[in-house]
């Protein structure tokens, strides 16, 4: 197992990473502070994890909410259920919610943690990859609209990460692959020995090779929970973690939520943004080449789906990073290293959009 700390002051918490780690009760059950806990997850990942946690909540008065699957739920209308459950359970302030599930679980539930009576505790319990190396930790939390992604929500940090990697044996390809867009995502912009190290491993990732993914975990942990640590609410570097998002993101809503995994999504936006950056003179063409080159060998998509330019533009303009009505994008400078870019050119970025 490894543990690593998010460093934020009195509320510093752990991150718990390795095989077993649902079943070793006594290594989360002391992140819960009250009697009352509500477990929420979804029809997939239910009837595979639940009871394991659940075998470890005796002595808690609890109870678990079984949620759709997908994307298209992580709404305020199913954050209305997680109120409707905390309140049949009788929640108080100090009350826990256990978020057991993807990334979709764990920023709607963590959202719902941050409301309910303004505030209480919340434990991510990440079962894909993707949650286990970014969505679990650092406290952005919250659902989408039709609008966009994630426009409603809260930054309310988890009491623990328990990642319990055994769990990633029932998660399918696509799914696996689209985690590990965000894996290349904190080599691309902050670490070209880790990138490179990705690219001489690829083989033994996509074969899921339990050392070498343990290996990428705790690395991209440590990487995200340094950047959380410096800047929790994104006032400076932390907006860089959102390499790719903003084309990514007005590609998710564009195409309907779930049709593109967030990861994929991410992927292609990653590659469109570094092209512009490429365009803009940023970086170089061949090192936007490695970038896709790295993508395409994780099996993730590096070319965007059909949709209409305007309409993705129009998404981009309501992304929660301009500022001033200004497109603010995160750009590149090559392997290693991004920036954030205040004033980007709306013709600059339909001109990517129509190449696509
Ligand atoms: N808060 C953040 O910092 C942050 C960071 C990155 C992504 N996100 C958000 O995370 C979401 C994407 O998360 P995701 O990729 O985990 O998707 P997800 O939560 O939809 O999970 C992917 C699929 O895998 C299934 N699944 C989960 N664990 C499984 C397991 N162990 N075995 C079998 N099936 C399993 C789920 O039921 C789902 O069908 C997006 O909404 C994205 O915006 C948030
Ligand atoms: O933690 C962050 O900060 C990130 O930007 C991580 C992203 O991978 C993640 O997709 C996040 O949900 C995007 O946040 P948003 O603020 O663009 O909605
Ligand atoms: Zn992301």
């Amino acid at each position: 197992m490894i543990s690593l700390d998010v460093a934020l002051g009195e509320r510093a918490y752990p991150i718990h990473v390795g095989p077993g780690l649902l079943a070793d009760t006594a290594r989360w059950r002391e992140a819960i502070r009250g009697r009352h806990v509500l477990v929420v997850s979804n029809e997939t990942v239910a009837p595979l994890y639940l009871a394991r946690v659940e075998a470890g909540l005796r002595g808690h008065v609890h109870a678990s909410l079984v949620l759709p699957d997908g994307e298209a739920h992580k709404t305020l209308a199913t954050c209305a259920r997680v109120f409707d459950a905390l309140a049949a359970l009788g929640a108080n302030r100090d009350a826990t919610i256990l978020a057991l599930g993807g990334g979709v679980i764990g920023d709607l539930a963590g959202f719902a943690a941050a409301c309910w009576m303004r505030g209480i505790d919340f434990v991510q319990m990440p079962t894909t990859l993707l949650a286990m190396v970014d969505s679990s930790v650092g406290g952005k939390t919250g659902v989408n609209l039709p609008a966009g992604k994630n426009l409603v929500g809260a930054f309310h940090q988890p009491r623990a990460v328990i990642a319990d990697t055994s769990t990633l044996a029932t998660l399918p390809e696509r799914e696996y692959r689209a985690g590990l867009a965000e894996v290349v995502k904190y080599g691309a912009i902050g670490d070209a020995a880790f990138f490179a190290w990705l690219e001489r491993h690829a083989d033994a990732l996509n074969a899921r090779d339990d050392a070498v993914l343990a290996e990428a975990i705790a690395a991209s942990c440590r990487h995200k929970a340094g950047v959380v640590a410096r800047d929790e609410h994104e006032q400076g570097e932390r907006a860089l973690l959102n390499f790719g998002h903003t084309f990514g993101h007005a590609l998710e809503t564009a195409t309907g939520y779930g049709n593109l995994l967030h990861g994929e999504a991410v992927a292609i936006g990653m590659v469109l943004a570094a092209r512009l950056s490429a365009e803009r003179g940023h970086a170089s063409h061949d090192d936007a080449r490695r970038l896709a080159r790295l993508l395409a060998a994780f099996g993730l998509p590096t070319a965007a789906p059909a949709a209409d330019p305007e309409r993705l533009l129009a998404l981009m303009q309501l992304d929660k990073k301009n500022l001033g009505g200004r497109l603010r994008l995160i750009l590149w400078h090559g392997i290693g290293a991004a920036a954030i870019v205040p004033d980007v050119d709306a013709a600059a970025i339909r001109g990517v959009l129509a190449a696509a």
